[in-house]
């Protein structure tokens, strides 16, 4: 297949009419035009998402696997910043970095590394607690006990 043309979010934003609704999902612009009346969510919340980046609405709804293969069905193109290996292959890299992907790469980051040590924190403390309070009244009873 040819190369996708690319598209900057402006001009996205100009097809957010029910004639002509276009919007991105996962870098991918796509055409939902047709798709507004097949679509099994109804048609309003894809008007409201309309000229638009709408990554994150598809996923919160948790769509299907069978949603997620539709989406190159509707590809007009890519959204600048993102390039495909493959037509097929929907893993988006980034060539650059436009605002919205610089947002989504900083808020995997913080997800990424933040927790572990957190994690470890919150496993090994309370057992420390839990551990010197037992030592301390066996150390106790034994002592009152004599
Ligand atoms: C081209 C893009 C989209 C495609 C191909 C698509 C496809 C589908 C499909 C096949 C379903 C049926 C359930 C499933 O298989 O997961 C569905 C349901 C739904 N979709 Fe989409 N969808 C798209 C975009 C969106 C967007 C952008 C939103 C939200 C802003 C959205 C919101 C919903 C909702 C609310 C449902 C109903 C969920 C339910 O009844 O539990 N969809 N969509």
């Amino acid at each position: 297949m040819a190369e996708h043309s690319v598209f900057t979010l402006s001009q996205i934003a100009q097809h957010k009419s029910k004639k002509d609704c276009w919007l991105v999902i996962d870098g991918r612009v796509l055409n939902v035009t047709r798709f507004l009346e097949e679509h099994p969510g109804g048609e309003e919340v894809l008007l409201e998402s309309a000229g638009k980046d709408a990554t994150k609405e598809f996923k919160d709804i948790g769509h299907s696997k069978a949603a997620q293969n539709m989406l190159q069905k509707y590809q007009v193109g890519v959204l600048q910043g993102y390039s495909f290996k493959k037509d097929a292959d929907a893993k988006v890299t980034s060539t650059d970095e436009p605002k919205t992907k610089k947002e989504m790469s900083a808020f995997a980051i913080k997800d990424d590394s933040v927790p572990k040590f957190a994690a470890f924190l919150e496993f090994f403390v309370p057992i420390l607690v839990a551990g010197s309070y037992f030592t301390y009244r066996y150390l106790n009873a034994g002592s009152s006990m004599v």
